[in-house]
């Protein structure tokens, strides 16, 4: 497994606060706020600490999460569903062009959902989010030439956002097709993401895209990871 930026580079370790809110605020008849703290506390020199994730922005590789044989399962599942178009437009412009699926846990993707479960329980142990599960179905995505999904977040209004982790696994191989790479922001392109089979991990708050596909098709499997949104 592997992971930008390398764990080496980051720490748990406390870090005290400059300055502490208090609990609550005072508005006045203008709606103007000013903070009051309580006797004998104040927002300077507290010994308050806040503990530092190291893996709070951190995109996490691991290979082989699926066998070929299986990334042909899935991708045959995916293709017996109805084909939704996944094109979300912005303005003039398509957002996103790409076919979409969702498969949904009957009984026959249960093992699919199983690993998929495992394989988010086991890399949030970095991560340590407040998961629980999934609320949306996993998402089979396919796109062929010239087919992309802009930049974006997973993290949206009501439903999405419950989204804390965000995985995709590539179900192609690599010369299955051109373009078509994962990209995030500040990172540069990540060659470790067209492994078939391997899973990419992320917050599902840091912005990628998915690069114009240019020749033949990219399939890969989506899910998120959910919980109590940010509070
Ligand atoms: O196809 C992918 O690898 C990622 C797709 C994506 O970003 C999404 O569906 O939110
Ligand atoms: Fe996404």
């Amino acid at each position: 497994m592997s992971s930008y930026p390398p764990a080496s580079l980051a720490g748990h370790d406390a870090v005290p606060l400059q300055y502490r809110f208090p609990s609550d605020i005072r508005v006045n008849e203008a709606g103007v706020g000013s903070l009051a703290w309580r006797t004998g506390q104040g927002p300077f020199g507290q010994t308050t600490v806040a503990s530092q994730n190291a893996s709070m922005a951190a995109v996490q590789w691991q290979a082989g999460v699926l066998t070929p044989e299986e990334c042909a399962a899935v991708v045959a599942a995916g293709r017996a569903l109805p084909m939704m178009d996944g094109r979300v437009e912005l303005g003039a412009d398509s957002y996103r062009v790409s076919h979409i699926a969702w498969i949904e846990p009957q009984p026959e993707n249960h093992w699919l959902y199983h690993k998929v479960g495992a394989l988010f329980t086991q890399i949030n142990r970095s991560y340590g989010f407040d998961i629980v599960g999934l609320v949306d179905a996993l998402q089979f995505t396919e796109y062929g030439p010239g087919q992309h999904f802009h930049w974006h977040m997973d993290i949206g209004h009501e439903q999405t956002s419950l989204r804390k982790l965000s995985m995709t696994i590539q179900l192609s191989q690599p010369d299955d097709y051109d373009g078509g790479a994962l990209e995030f922001v500040g990172l540069h392109p990540m060659e470790q993401s067209r492994t078939q089979g391997s899973a990419t991990f992320f917050p599902s708050f840091m912005g990628h895209r998915v690069q114009p596909v240019t020749r033949g098709t990219r399939c890969s499997l989506v899910a998120w990871a959910a919980g109590q949104p940010y509070r």
